[in-house]
């Protein structure tokens, strides 16, 4: 059984249960836990059920929830009012959009960052959540991205498993062009991040997710800077910066991360991660560039994280002679359980010391694939063998929106049209992808067609507001928020 389903009311229950852990009744109506601060479950946000704590950062916990018309499982996050001000929120979402943008490989994108209020809970229909009156003590960011199954820990487990090392070497690569490859991943999305201008700020084991051994994901861009990292990864540059925060001024940390500290916390992390995964022999000649990338000053780091993986690939590539024998010492990790499968260990020094909770169970990967690379989600078939209804291609477009197959949704959401040009819900949708690929002009046309035939949905008002944000139309933008909240309130 999946450890977390003992934590979740049975279904008809009536009971209202927390997702924390451990998991209390809650008072009737209580959305958000007084105690835990933790999501009641089965709690609804827009067309999504909160059905599992997935764990807790260092600024507020994460969710696995499922779209509720396609069952594809989303990441929603919630960042409560204290760990940042309006300001900074509005700078994270702006970086949000600008990371989107990238739509690099590795960059895990945010589908939607807004603000929430738990007072306001009547569970709208689109993706972009509801806006809260300013000044309300319950205000939320609330973000929503793809659900990624695997963390750093299960990558680890997964080399430290000899059977799975013999696997790999029978298919002709080693752990450590595994190790480099998903390394270089990281380097990249972190590079082309720089090249806009942007830090991640907090590039801890956390933020490192998998869809499968080979194909790694960075989160939060836009996100991880509103709070600073706990040691080893926060570079001494920023410890004051870091304090500041701390004492309430979390500008200060938000303006202090450059590419430099990326630089320093990327080689934090691979400090950890080596010595887990790669023999002594493998990863010591690496140690030095290391120390170059961890040094106090910055300026005396690597021009740039793009140098620093370049001379880790060079190194690398050279051949490392070993006997059989010594190949794989697995580092004995106390508590921790050698499992043929990777959903079979529990720990590693990814879960320990880092000052936050992970208090999810582990979500088993899928398996190791027999061929080289996993893409990261198996393409949807866009033409089917039968005719589809207008709802049925609506009903893909929503699941492959939610797998950001972005522009095969729009035809899915388009074929919809054609066949019935007469129902909201299709013309918001398509107006959600349009955002989603910035293609802001043409969201704000389907919105405006979904608005005419439905004008009374405030949730058509509230998209159509961001939108007009996003399109620098801000006074035209609050009218449509005021509009929305009046609708609501009628
Ligand atoms: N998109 C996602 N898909 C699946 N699991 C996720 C996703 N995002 C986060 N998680 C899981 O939820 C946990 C908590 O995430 P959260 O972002 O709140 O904190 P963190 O990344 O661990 O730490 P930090 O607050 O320092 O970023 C993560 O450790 C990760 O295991």
């Amino acid at each position: 059984m999946d450890q977390n389903t003992q934590y979740e009311p049975r279904a008809g229950s009536g009971a209202l249960f927390c997702l924390g852990h451990p998991s209390h009744a809650l008072r009737p109506g209580e959305v958000i836990c007084s105690v835990c601060g933790a999501l009641a479950a089965h709690t609804t946000l827009g067309i999504y059920e909160v059905r599992k704590l997935l764990g807790t950062g260092r600024s507020g916990h994460a969710y696995q929830a499922i779209h509720q018309r396609s069952g594809q499982p989303v990441a929603i996050k919630l960042f409560p009012a204290y760990t940042a001000n309006p300001e900074l929120w509005e700078a994270a979402r702006r970086e949000v959009r600008v990371t989107t943008a990238l739509r690099h490989n590795s960059i895990l994108s945010v589908f939607s960052c807004s603000t929430w209020s738990s007072e306001q809970l009547d569970g709208g229909s689109g993706a972009h959540f509801e806006r809260s009156s300013s000044g309300s003590t319950n205000l939320y960011l609330l973000t929503l991205c793809q659900y990624i199954p695997g963390a750093l820990r299960h990558f680890v487990a997964y080399l430290q498993n000899s059977e799975n090392q013999q696997a790999i070497y029978q298919q002709g690569g080693s752990p450590r062009a595994l190790v480099m490859h998903v390394l270089q991943q990281i380097g990249s999305a972190l590079t082309a991040a720089h090249a806009r201008g942007l830090a991640h700020g907090a590039l801890v084991p956390g933020n490192i997710l998998f869809s499968s051994y080979e194909r790694v994901w960075v989160a939060d861009f836009g996100l991880a800077r509103l709070q600073p990292p706990p040691a080893p990864y926060l570079a001494p540059e920023l410890y004051m910066a870091a304090q500041a925060s701390q004492q309430g001024n979390a500008q200060a940390y938000w303006n202090a991360v450059s590419a430099a500290s990326d630089q320093y916390m990327f080689a934090a992390l691979c400090q950890q991660l080596l010595p887990q995964t790669l023999p002594a022999q493998e990863y010591e000649p690496l140690l030095p560039i290391l120390s170059r990338a961890l040094h106090p000053k910055p300026e005396r780091r690597y021009p740039s994280l793009q140098l620093l993986i370049q001379d880790m690939v060079t190194l690398t590539s050279r051949p490392v002679q070993m006997p059989v024998s010594q190949q794989f010492k697995q580092p004995q990790i106390a508590g921790t359980r050698l499992a043929a499968t990777p959903s079979g260990i529990s720990s590693s020094s990814f879960d320990r010391g880092s000052g936050r909770r992970n208090s999810a169970p582990l979500t088993p990967l899928p398996a190791f694939p027999s061929g080289p690379l996993t893409p990261a989600l198996p393409a949807t078939p866009i033409t089917p063998a039968m005719p589809l209804t207008p709802a049925d291609w609506e009903k893909r477009g929503d699941k492959l929106f939610t797998m950001r197959e972005y522009d095969e949704a729009l035809k899915a959401y388009h074929r919809a049209i054609e066949i019935n040009a007469g129902k909201a819900s299709i013309w918001l949708a398509l107006g959600d992808t349009y955002f989603a690929l910035e293609r802001y002009k043409e969201a704000l046309m389907a919105y405006e067609q979904a608005m005419h035939i439905n004008p009374n949905d405030p949730q058509i008002w509230l998209n159509r507001g961001t939108v007009l944000d996003a399109l620098g139309r801000h006074q035209e933008a609050l009218d449509c928020y005021d509009r929305a909240d009046q609708l609501r309130s009628s």
